[in-house]
């Protein structure tokens, strides 16, 4: 089923099955960060009326819902990752035209989401519980598990297919059902993988998509009484307050949040290794992944040369619009974003680091109508720079010289975040120490820090998240409750 439209390139809420319009029929204009002379499409500037019907859309489905089979449920699952497939090709340029990245991340997002739907599909067939000896010889106690109901889903515009997805599809295989507010910047990305859901036969009410403000419909949901848990990725701020507003009410919540990530390249690296994941980890999606790499401590034995190598890579990196075939990065995500970067840049200058490469806003034909930023490389960053503690969301990379590995994972763990961190380096023991010491739920050895396993465990340590994990079978712990059953 396509998105019903009123005019070309008018999204609607999903809600209760059907495409609907908010009911003040406001919306929001979303253009291409890398050419805003292109219009992606306008989406629904919703209001609390409009999230109160989808949530009573998702509880007045819920009972059904987690009363079919897991096979039953995931079928359905199945049918959307099918759907989604086939469209990968227009999903990924929507996700390219919204938000910047470039088509092959895009596509290869789109895939990520197709391949999210099948695993969790698969989860409706695994085993729920254990069986568990009691005192009484006479007595069978086991566990099983059961859904939590309504699930409130507020996504960034960062992953506009993964995140909706890796979010929704577990929530759904397990008998939750959704109600999901994309970012507003990405919406039309996130209504066309709705179009899959829609098409794939959910009954009304289990999956429903409201856009609208982050204060309204975001708030709204996490205020709400009849939402029984709240997942949410964004910014250390909201996500706080979101955690703050659902557990006042007695809620669940999960909440992803930012990343101050190190890569730290040891003296006995291979440092060709090391460059290129520095490079990919810094400035694929032009830096704006929770897990990018951000600071990069490199003992001192190597560091003129791991500078020099790294430098003259990044002057090779292209930029433009992410849909041309040649562009290896695209713009930032918006104007905000990129003024926040800019400005971040401005405190690293003012605070005293070295500026090595970058640091301003491209201009000329190919960039005036876009949101293009320079590749921006700093030196003599020292830890207690803003730069090297807040979390920039663009391509900007702090070195920062260090004498020995201990120092390196002081230095690494010396920041409130905890999400991803590399090590290079070909020595065991200095693997396994940065493997025990270094704070992050997420720890790799050379390899790049960005990058996320669909059926492993994610999440952060310290302000990075909630302490939960999501994807991978770990999904199973949020969206459901145990229940101990206890039988004679
Ligand atoms: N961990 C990650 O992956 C991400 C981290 N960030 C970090 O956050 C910074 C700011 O980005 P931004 O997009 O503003 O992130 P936000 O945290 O504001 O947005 C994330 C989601 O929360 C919604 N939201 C906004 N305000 C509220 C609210 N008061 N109550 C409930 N939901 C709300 C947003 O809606 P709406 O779009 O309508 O505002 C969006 O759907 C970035 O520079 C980056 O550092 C951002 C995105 C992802
Ligand atoms: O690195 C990835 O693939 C995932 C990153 C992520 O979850 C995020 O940026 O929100």
């Amino acid at each position: 089923m396509a998105v019903q439209t009123t005019e070309k390139d008018y999204y609607l809420n999903f809600v209760n099955g059907e495409w609907v319009p908010s009911s003040t029929n406001e919306r929001t204009k979303n253009i291409n960060p890398a050419n805003n002379d292109d219009l992606v499409g306008y989406v629904q500037k919703s209001t609390k009326e409009d999230l109160d019907q989808a949530v009573a859309a998702a509880k007045a489905a819920q009972k059904e819902w987690k009363n079919l089979s897991g096979d039953e449920r995931g079928k359905i699952l199945y049918k959307a990752a099918d759907i989604l497939e086939s469209r990968i090709d227009e999903v990924a340029e929507t996700m390219t035209r919204e938000m910047g990245k470039t088509l092959p991340e895009a596509k290869g997002e789109t895939a990520r989401g197709v391949a999210i739907f099948r695993y969790y599909a698969g989860e409706g067939m695994r085993k729920v519980g254990d069986v568990i000896p009691s005192t009484d010889k006479d007595a069978f106690m086991f566990t099983t598990r059961v859904p939590l109901g309504v699930v409130g889903v507020i996504t960034p515009w960062n992953f506009p297919v993964a995140i909706p997805i890796w979010k929704a599809a577990p929530a759904l295989i397990y008998g939750n059902t959704v109600v999901l507010k994309p970012a507003t910047e990405t919406a039309v990305t996130c209504a066309k993988v709705f179009e899959c859901l829609a098409e794939a036969g959910f009954p009304a009410g289990v999956v429903n998509m409201v856009s609208g403000p982050g204060s309204v419909i975001g708030q709204g949901l996490a205020e709400h009484s009849d939402v029984n848990g709240i997942t949410f990725t964004g910014s250390n701020s909201v996500g706080k307050q979101i955690g703050q507003t659902v557990l006042a009410r007695g809620g669940k919540y999960q909440l992803e949040m930012g990343g101050k990530n190190p890569v730290i390249v040891a003296a006995d690296a291979d440092l060709d290794l090391a460059v290129d994941a520095t490079i990919s980890g810094g400035f694929r999606s032009t830096g704006q992944k929770c897990t990018a790499t951000s600071r990069v401590i490199v003992q001192s034995d190597v560091y003129e040369a791991f500078k020099e190598k790294l430098l003259t890579k990044i002057k090779d990196i292209t930029i433009g619009n992410g849909l041309e075939d040649n562009v290896w990065m695209g713009p930032s995500a918006s104007e905000n974003q990129l003024n926040t970067v800019l400005s971040y840049i401005q405190k690293g200058v003012e605070e005293g680091g070295s500026l090595l490469l970058g640091g301003e806003r491209l201009s000329g034909e190919t960039y005036d109508k876009g949101y293009f930023v320079q590749p921006t490389v700093f030196e003599g960053v020292t830890s207690d720079m803003t730069i090297a503690q807040e979390e920039i969301f663009g391509p900007v990379l702090a070195l920062m010289k260090v004498d020995s590995i201990e120092e390196a994972l002081d230095l690494a763990n010396d920041v409130e975040y905890g999400l991803s961190a590399s090590i290079f380096t070909t020595n065991i023991q200095k693997m396994l120490s940065f493997i025990n010491e270094m704070d992050a739920g997420l720890v790799r050895i050379n390899a790049e820090s960005a990058g996320v396993e669909l059926q492993a465990p994610f999440g952060g340590m310290k302000q990075s998240s909630s302490h939960s994990r999501e994807q991978g079978q770990a999904a199973v712990e949020f969206f459901t409750s145990i229940k101990t059953v206890f039988v004679k």
